[in-house]
């Protein structure tokens, strides 16, 4: 009897040796293979200069861009299942339902290799956040903000000249609308959260960028 439970106890050391080597290996697998992707969510309102200045942050930090409306305006011309619900949507200044936009989203960040996300005009409610957190399982590691002027905003949208159908006096006002009542919470609760970085979104697009640089700077490492 007393054999057997030494001989039991050699086993179980032996069998702990073997499974905790295989959980190193695993850790270290991890930690030189998994880095985590930098996801930065850009916001603000139409026309405060996102797409633009996201434009500029790709070519210095090289990151992956991702426009939600560029992905939902994408869905309306290959015409898929939602295309028609989606230009409805857009038509009104309204928000498209977040299981709709966040897949699109899950998506691009799945099919691409990088490790760094600019997430341009998402999310735009409390909702939108809320089901990116749930469904993608983590949250940005920071949030711009390009503080504009409405004036500003309406004038630049107004001489886009991209041919969008949103880009019209009457849209406009309802996307500002849109933006005050459900994109200025999510913004809010970001900067609660110490997470916002918050930039004077008038001037030239290189006085915006002089300001947009410095922020991403201060993240050198995790975007490296
Ligand atoms: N700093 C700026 N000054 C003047 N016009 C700008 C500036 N930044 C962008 N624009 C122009 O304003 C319009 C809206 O910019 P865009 O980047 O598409 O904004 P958003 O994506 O926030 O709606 C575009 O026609 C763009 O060329
Ligand atoms: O997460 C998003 C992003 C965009 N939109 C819709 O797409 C439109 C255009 O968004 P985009 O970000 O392209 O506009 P911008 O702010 O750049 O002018 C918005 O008004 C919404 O109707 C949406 O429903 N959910
Ligand atoms: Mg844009």
């Amino acid at each position: 009897l007393k054999t057997s439970a030494v001989n039991q106890g050699a086993h179980r050391r032996e069998l702990f040796e073997v499974f905790s080597t295989e959980v190193m290996e695993l850790a270290k697998d991890k930690s030189s293979k998994v880095k985590p992707p930098f996801i930065a969510f850009v916001l603000g309102g139409p026309g405060s200069g996102k797409g633009t200045q996201c434009t500029k942050i790709v070519e210095t930090f090289g990151f992956k861009h991702l426009s939600a409306g560029d992905l939902l305006r994408r869905e309306i011309s290959s015409n898929s299942k939602h295309g028609t619900m989606i230009l409805n949507t857009i038509r009104e200044g309204k928000i498209v339902p977040s299981a709709v936009t966040v897949k699109l989203i899950q998506k691009e960040i799945e099919s691409n290799e990088g490790h760094k996300f600019l997430i341009d005009g998402f999310p735009r409610t409390e909702e939108n956040r809320v089901a990116f957190e749930k469904i993608i399982g983590t949250e940005p590691n920071i949030v711009l903000f390009f503080d504009c002027p409405e004036d500003e905003m309406v004038r630049r949208v107004l001489s886009r000249n991209q041919g969008r159908v949103d880009d019209n006096v009457e849209t406009v006002k309802k996307r500002l609308k849109v933006f005050a009542g459900l994109n200025l919470p999510v913004i809010k609760y970001y900067s609660e959260r110490g997470k916002l970085h918050k930039i004077d979104g008038v001037g030239t697009t290189d006085e915006i960028f002089e300001r947009v640089r410095p922020v991403f700077a201060l993240y050198e490492e995790a975007i490296k």
